[in-house]
């Protein structure tokens, strides 16, 4: 590029540059007629550090923040060979161990351009209406929801023009799909999809809690009857405040609009003893026209009820009385056998098949909508100290802030309970360098017995989808899994994805443990230092004598 800046072709008349040896870049700007306009900048020299080695190929590790569990099972799919261009990789007994190529399963883009201009050339040249081409069945789903189905897919890729389409040059189909302006239902779940509500997920379009939450939320009861609402202390909202209302009034209330109705009990299915007056600003109807509407909904005898799905609570009532309920939560136990599971949302109690929770023998979870009567729902304990007499604590659960009552589990002191830091993050700080064994964690502060150093987040998988792992575990001679319940099903992997705890090495004299807890109702594993660690020490876990004996078991077969 020197050569060509004494072009005088391409060289700007002004352009100097003052020691043509020293390393310099030149720059070149061509306007529309080829014309050029070069000058020099000066260039840096950077010296590498030789001791500074590349980073291995093949490892990369995003950092993320909670374990995630992907869409697809990368077991019986092979998306990738890692180190293929290294001959002693072995690469055929790696494929051995998945049923497809991703490319022999995933989706096929010709089937579904075919399917995507086919339901076009329906809407706009036959003007069938999407419902009606969705009830054809004859194509995938156009709107399964406002970010699921065909036309939802059809704006994650660009698709090469092809010749067929010339031919339809009319109008596209809409390019959305969002809930009505009055459908409160819709337009909550959607957010729902979107925004995790998970406790311990701050995740947008989470795809780590998957299960279905379009539709299920609600199904909270009532506990004030409307009677002891008018009867309550508090000032009227105004002249037309349910306070001020009597009985002739309760006949004469009828909304037209049924999407007013419909708001209303979405709004009570969530909070259903808020005051009518507060209901009446979400609805934007007059405060006695909701309390009247409300006492319709919750009729007070149902209220009074001990559970006001009524029917199938009264057909076992009677069993019930005979048979008390023997309750075995296994999520108790301090390191339970952890499988997730889909919240349940059923009417009636928690004690027969329709509910997943009893028959799994577990607890009902936050997330569960069997309603505020549950008598499988965790408590929350009491105590203000929370150490070894909390039954959270006895119990290797975090406390819960909305159920433990004394603590500051919200975190909304100075000194919030010490049994919150997994999902408060409140970790020490480390810092990753390099160490006898790969990289290493230190510590970056001072450190006492029993600090909380980190969550082990990676992705979720069963023993079974390890089995693809073992080839390049056994090869890369680096083992990032560790068993999150005690029978080794369930496990986090932190090869590709994972956070500073994924760094500690293992010592017999380890100054650090892990721990599994129950945090929200989810199983993590966090670490905590066993004694007190200085400034600079690094840190260590002990593997355990398993983690030895089938590293040599991998390395001898
Ligand atoms: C969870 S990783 C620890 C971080 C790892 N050193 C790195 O650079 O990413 C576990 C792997 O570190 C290595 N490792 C850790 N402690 C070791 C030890 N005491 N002896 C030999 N290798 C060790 C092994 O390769 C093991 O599979």
């Amino acid at each position: 590029m020197i050569d060509q800046l004494f072009d005088p072709a391409l060289q700007d008349s002004e352009l100097q540059v003052d020691n043509p040896t020293k390393p310099s870049l030149v720059i070149t700007q061509y306007d529309a007629e080829g014309r050029g306009i070069s000058y020099p900048i000066e260039l840096e020299e950077i010296s590498v550090d030789p001791t500074f080695e590349p980073h291995p190929p093949y490892e990369s590790c995003p950092p993320i923040n909670q374990s995630i569990l992907p869409y697809h099972q990368s077991h019986e799919t092979a998306t990738f060979i890692p180190y293929a261009d290294e001959d002693e990789f072995p690469v055929i007994d790696y494929l051995a161990r998945f049923q497809y190529f991703a490319w022999e399963e995933d989706f096929d883009p010709d089937s579904e351009m075919i399917q995507i201009e086919t339901a076009r050339r329906l809407y706009s040249i036959h003007h069938i209406s999407m419902k009606n081409i969705d009830r054809m069945g004859i194509l995938k789903p156009l709107r399964e929801s406002h970010n699921q189905g065909l036309l939802w897919e059809k704006f994650q890729r660009d698709f090469l023009r092809w010749p067929g389409r010339a031919f339809a040059t009319e109008g596209d189909m809409p390019t959305s799909f969002e809930p009505a302006a009055g459908d409160l239902r819709g337009m909550l779940s959607s957010v729902l999809k979107t925004f995790c509500p998970n406790l311990n997920c701050l995740r947008t379009m989470c795809t780590t809690h998957t299960y279905s939450l379009s539709g299920s939320f609600g199904g909270a009861r009532p506990k004030v009857t409307s009677q002891s609402m008018r009867l309550s202390e508090g000032e009227p909202c105004g002249e037309e405040c349910f306070r001020l209302t009597d009985d002739s009034y309760l006949d004469k209330v009828y909304w037209e609009n049924e999407s007013d109705t419909e708001t209303l009990k979405t709004i009570l299915s969530i909070s259903p003893d808020l005051l009518p007056c507060q209901l009446a600003d979400l609805c934007f109807k007059p405060c006695r026209e909701v309390f009247v509407q409300r006492s319709h909904i919750f009729p007070d005898h149902m209220v009074f009820d001990d559970d006001p799905a009524g029917d199938e609570m009264q057909k076992h009532r009677a069993g019930l009385k005979a048979r008390k309920p023997r309750l075995h939560f296994e999520e108790d136990r301090a390191h339970a056998s952890f499988v997730p599971l889909e919240p349940c949302n059923h009417k009636g109690p928690c004690i027969d098949a329709w509910c997943n929770c009893y028959l799994q023998k577990r607890r009902c979870q936050l997330a569960c909508r069997c309603g505020i009567k549950c008598i499988r729902q965790y408590r929350g304990c009491t105590c203000k100290r929370c150490d070894f007499d909390c039954p959270c604590v006895a119990h290797s659960r975090e406390c819960m802030p909305g159920l433990c009552k004394n603590c500051d589990a919200r975190g909304a002191t100075k000194k919030p309970c010490r049994n919150t830091r997994l999902q408060r993050n409140d970790a020490k700080m480390v810092e990753i360098k390099r160490a006898t064994y790969g990289l290493g964690a230190f510590a970056a502060q001072d450190m006492k017995r029993g600090d909380y150093i980190g969550d082990y987040v990676g992705i979720f998988m069963t023993h079974d989808d390890t089995n693809s792992l073992d080839v390049v575990t056994k090869y890369s001679g680096r083992n990032y899994l560790f068993e999150v319940s005690p029978d080794m099903h369930e496990l986090f992997d932190a090869a590709r994805v994972g956070n500073p705890t994924r760094f500690l090495n293992h010592d017999t004299d380890a100054n650090c443990d892990a721990r599994v807890l129950l945090v929200n109702g989810e199983h993590h594993i966090g670490f905590y230092t066993i004694k007190a660690v200085a400034r600079g020490e690094e840190l260590f876990l002990n593997y355990g004598e398993q983690y030895w004996e089938e590293v040599n078991k991998r390395a001898a077969c």
